[in-house]
């Protein structure tokens, strides 16, 4: 038996929306799972090398965590072969496609019949934010709070290109997130939710304008992590006029300007001309998630 798994690629934050906003583009994990007699993880992508090729694949080891969550003690063996354009560790969610990968990859075997809604209470339990395993499992954007379970809403987003600004050296989310304060006052909570909350709210009526304006403005992440990407105030501030933001893309070090094709078709040569060392990449929003077919 074989079946596909093609997962999307998320961006987190947009802004102020830590650990609670995130929306899904169209870069992709593809894995072809075929039963086999033992496991085996087989990269046929650039950039895939390093990544395990036994059982310490992190997908292996969801997966097995799953199945135990089920009660199962042991998956039947399989050889995976693993496509993706999506760069690792660089702030496009590469982490939650192999989580949401590896709880398909379970379900599939195991013949497991879980809902979307279980699916995200487990990978939200594994990752500890929904921000990108759950655009990653239902596509477009979703706006979501983990205490226990998951709240959430889903908001599909159309005619926006997200200018992915990606560097070539990596980031891990847990350095990203070492710089971050460990308290805020109370003033400051006030403060750095209510530019969060304006920023949802534009996500929900589309107006672009007023989510650029806050991602300026966010209190939260970016001020601390900026140090971080040697290039981020140069980027924003050639970019400023042209788009309606740009924010830190997850815990970076991509950038991503929210723009339109017009502006794209009109400016990108001149920005790649100017930074050529970096890599310039216009995205779309994937607006369905995961899909899993049985061949
Ligand atoms: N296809 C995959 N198979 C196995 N492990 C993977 C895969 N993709 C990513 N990983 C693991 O996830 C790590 C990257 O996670 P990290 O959270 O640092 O970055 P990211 O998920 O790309 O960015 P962000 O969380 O900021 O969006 C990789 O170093 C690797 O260990
Ligand atoms: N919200 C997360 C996304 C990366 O996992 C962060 O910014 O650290």
């Amino acid at each position: 038996m074989s079946w596909l798994i093609k997962v999307p690629a998320t961006t987190a934050n947009l802004g102020a929306g830590f650990d609670s906003v995130g929306v899904a583009l169209n870069l992709y994990l593809s894995l072809k799972v075929d039963l086999s007699e033992k496991w085996r993880f087989v990269p046929l992508s650039e950039g895939m090398d390093e990544l395990p090729r036994d059982e310490g694949n992190l997908i292996y080891q969801i997966a097995l965590q799953t199945a135990k969550q089920f009660g199962y003690l042991d998956l039947p063996a399989c050889n995976v072969e693993m496509t993706s354009n999506i760069p690792l560790t660089r702030g496009l969610g590469s982490s939650a496609t192999a989580i949401i990968a590896g709880i398909e990859l379970a379900v599939c075997l195991l013949d497991l019949n879980l809902s979307k809604e279980e699916k995200l209470e487990i990978a939200t339990a594994i990752e500890g934010h929904p921000d990108n395993v759950a655009p990653s499992l239902l596509g477009g954007c979703v706006i979501g709070h983990y205490d226990q379970e998951v709240d959430w809403i889903h908001v599909p987003i159309h005619d926006l290109v997200f200018l992915a600004i990606i560097p070539d050296f990596e980031l891990k989310t847990k350095e990203a997130r070492a710089v971050l304060p460990k308290s805020f006052s109370y003033k400051e909570s006030v403060q750095a939710s209510s530019v969060a909350n304006v920023s949802v709210a534009a996500i929900c009526r589309g107006d672009w304008i007023t989510l650029g304006n806050m991602m300026r403005k966010d209190h939260f992440h970016q001020p601390y992590r900026k140090k971080l990407v040697p290039h981020y105030d140069k980027i924003v501030e050639l970019l400023d006029e042209e788009v309606y933001g740009t924010f830190l893309s997850g815990a970076g070090p991509t950038l991503i300007a929210l723009t339109s094709k017009e502006v794209i078709e009109r400016k990108l040569a001149d920005w790649q001309t100017i930074f050529p060392k970096l890599n310039w990449l216009p995205l779309e929003v994937e607006n369905r998630g995961v899909i899993t077919t049985k061949l």
